[in-house]
């Protein structure tokens, strides 16, 4: 990590700075406190983010923005030309009426959309680079979510560990979350679970996650939704005292009071995806009666401007004319703007330089992300343990899902496993066993892995990791889970329907039901990435119901099925599972027991003649089930892969625009 001998320098005098360290944001019912200038006076005492706010200034300048999407209705333009400025050292306030374009604009500023975007976007004065800029910045959704069974403090470290890597040590990253989460008001939260967390505590908590890099440029969509008024004053209070330290944020605001407008320095008014005023807050209010609509002094300037702009399509198309679509930013006098204090802005030339510097540091840097893959790797996987023991009531439906359904079988297939007059029975036995794990795995994906998705959004796009390590850590972690209950249910199952007390026989029979639990999870993880959970549930079904009757085809006249069918039973991995469940059980096994006068399968080699499976080999079963896990899950990889950005949606919908328009 290039900021590391930064943070390091910064915490050199640790000792000292611990002390005079965190002050606190006031919260619950000490608002009235924030003036301005006392906001001012507390930034300068914000020791630890002053101390790490050593990061280069970032500006960002973007011009003759257009963004397009393919919807139903066929090419549909979402932001027009727009152009505009953001700085190092202010809080900016994207505002507009909904559906303006807001976030439309600040995914693209972010570089969370690139399709369909036309444009120019600079970062202190070169063409912004994505590999650099990702490194500068951090995204924090509208609809982010957090780990919910880790504690603040947990999510902290775990934060410190992935973005800080190993060159800081375990007491200088205590250190930094200490601070940062006393900053933030979160330090007597520190323990508690971030699912129990107050909206606005989750909102700052989110904020808190990201600070831990010190990232010179943070993009917010909404930060303020769903939170009261006294939270979403405690937010923004929080950016204004983070910008002070010549962070760029910038955030989108449905609609600010008027005593919270006061503490934004820029306002980015969008109406109809077209630029209608940027520049100075202040500065609303005498730019709006330029175009001849005067603010009354009673008048909060935010709700007037959307009024203003909601009335009638002139207004905004004179202001959108007059501040030339953004290109004309209005500015005022930074002194005064800032209380008489000296403003935390660079010049454009050392900012420049500065970058510049900082630029060509970053790419020599061959790593992409500040952690290896196995420390990535080694984080994740711990993480998800410690989340999936947390969450005991689902280990418990889990645990009681596959012990019902074991004694369930067990009963149904009492006692039939040896007996040579039932092997059809014990045919059905192994097939029900397939089901079992088939649907159990394929489902837990599928109605789980969509919320995991939403987690893992902010964490994946603000580079915390690679998705090869989470992905590995997600493939591990559900392993000792899955094969502790599973081998649970085969032991029951096994035992009470009689089958041979054979212990090879239990584990070649077991290995397979294992496989076919974790080829089928990987099928549920490729739905569980690429849909929604109601999508999910029906495709689900809708796609092992044809697999399984492949699966099954055959059964009774196994010497007589065509080729053609035979190549595409073969296409069925669940074929694989059922062919190694009954080899495991009849392959080179004795005469079985007769309990009647005559039984026609006492003969295991004619029931497996019967069902095809005469020239199947155990060990062909296994490496057909262990290419379908591979296929499963690449195709989950990169549906995630896909998922994870917001191109996916936009690709997805342009295709069946496209299709539809066709037909
Ligand atoms: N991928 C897309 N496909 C189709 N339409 C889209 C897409 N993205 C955005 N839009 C449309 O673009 C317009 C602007 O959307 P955007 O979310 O940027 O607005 P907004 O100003 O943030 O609105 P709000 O304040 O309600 O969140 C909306 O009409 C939205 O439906």
């Amino acid at each position: 990590m290039s900021n590391v001998p930064l943070v390091r320098r910064a915490i050199a005098g640790a000792a000292l700075a611990h002390n005079a360290a965190a002050v606190q944001i006031p919260m619950d019912g000490q608002e009235n406190q924030w003036t301005p200038a006392a906001l001012e006076r507390a930034g300068s005492t914000l020791k630890a983010l002053n101390r790490m706010a050593k990061r280069p200034p970032v500006h960002i300048l973007f011009e003759d923005i257009s963004y397009t999407v393919n919807s139903h209705k066929g090419e549909e333009r979402i932001l027009h030309n727009v152009s505009g400025e953001f700085r190092s050292g202010e809080l900016t306030c994207i505002l507009g009426p909904s559906g303006a374009g807001k976030s439309s604009l600040l995914n693209i500023l972010a570089g969370y959309t690139s399709n369909g975007v036309t444009g120019r976007i600079s970062v202190n004065g070169h063409v912004r680079d994505m590999r650099v800029f990702k490194k500068l910045s951090s995204y924090i959704m509208q609809d982010d979510l957090l780990q919910p069974r880790l504690t603040v403090l947990e999510s902290m470290r775990i934060a410190a560990d992935l973005k800080l890597g190993k060159e800081l040590g375990k007491a200088e990253k205590e250190l930094i979350v200490e601070e940062i989460l006393q900053t933030l008001g979160l330090w007597e939260h520190r323990e508690t679970r971030s699912e129990r967390l107050s909206g606005g505590q989750s909102k700052r908590l989110s904020v808190a996650l990201e600070l831990v890099n010190n990232p010179p440029i943070i993009f917010l969509d909404e930060p303020t939704t769903g939170l009261d008024i006294v939270s979403i004053r405690q937010l923004v209070v929080l950016l204004r005292l983070l910008s002070r330290q010549g962070r760029t944020i910038i955030c989108t605001v449905h609609q600010p009071s008027a005593s919270l407008f006061t503490l934004f320095d820029r306002v980015y008014v969008l109406a109809k995806g077209m630029c209608c005023y940027q520049g100075a807050a202040p500065l609303l209010v005498p730019f709006l009666s330029e175009v001849g609509h005067v603010c009354p002094t009673t008048h909060n300037p935010a709700d007037f401007v959307l009024e203003t702009l909601l009335g009638d399509g002139e207004s905004a198309a004179q202001m959108t004319e007059l501040c030339q679509n953004g290109k004309l930013c209005r500015k005022l006098d930074r002194l005064t703007t800032r209380g008489g204090r000296k403003p935390v802005l660079h010049s454009d030339e050392s900012i420049q330089r500065i970058f510049g510097e900082h630029v060509a540091k970053e790419q020599t840097q061959k790593m992409e992300f500040p952690t290896t893959f196995i420390t990535q790797f080694s984080i994740l996987s711990k993480r998800m343990f410690v989340q999936t023991k947390r969450n005991s009531i689902s280990l418990w439906i889990q645990l009681i899902h596959h012990v019902t359904s074991a004694v369930l079988l067990g009963s149904i297939f009492f006692g039939i496993g040896n007996d040579g007059a039932s092997p059809i029975a014990n045919f059905k036995f192994c097939l029900s066993c397939l089901v079992f794990f088939m649907y159990t795995y394929i489902m837990i994906p599928i109605l789980l892995f969509p919320m995991e998705v939403r987690l893992i959004r902010r964490e994946y796009f603000n580079r915390w990791y690679s998705l090869k390590a989470y992905y590995a850590a997600l493939s591990f972690a559900t392993v000792p889970v899955m094969f502790g209950l599973g081998v649970l249910f085969l032991v029951i199952t096994y035992l009470m329907s009689g089958q041979l007390l054979e212990w090879n026989r239990f584990i070649l029979f077991s290995v397979i039901g294992l496989m076919t639990a974790t080829c089928s999870e990987g099928l549920g993880l490729a739905i569980g990435s690429a849909f929604s959970v109601t999508n999910g549930s029906i495709m689900g079904p809708a796609l092992v119901s044809p697999l399984l009757a492949l699966c099954c085809y055959g059964m009774g006249f196994g010497p007589y099925i065509e080729g053609s069918m035979k190549a595409l039973m073969s296409a069925s991995y669940l074929r694989y599972g059922l062919t190694g469940l009954s080899l495991a059980l009849y392959e080179q096994r004795a005469y079985l027991d007769c309990s009647m006068e005559f039984c026609l399968y006492s003969d295991p080699r004619l029931l497996l003649r019967d069902l095809g499976m005469t020239n199947d080999h155990y060990y062909i079963q296994i490496i057909g089930l262990l290419a379908f896990t591979v296929v499963h899950r690449v195709l989950a990889y990169f549906a995630l892969r896909y998922r994870l950005t917001a191109e996916f949606s936009n690709k997805f919908l342009s295709y069946i625009s496209k299709f539809l328009k066709h037909r």
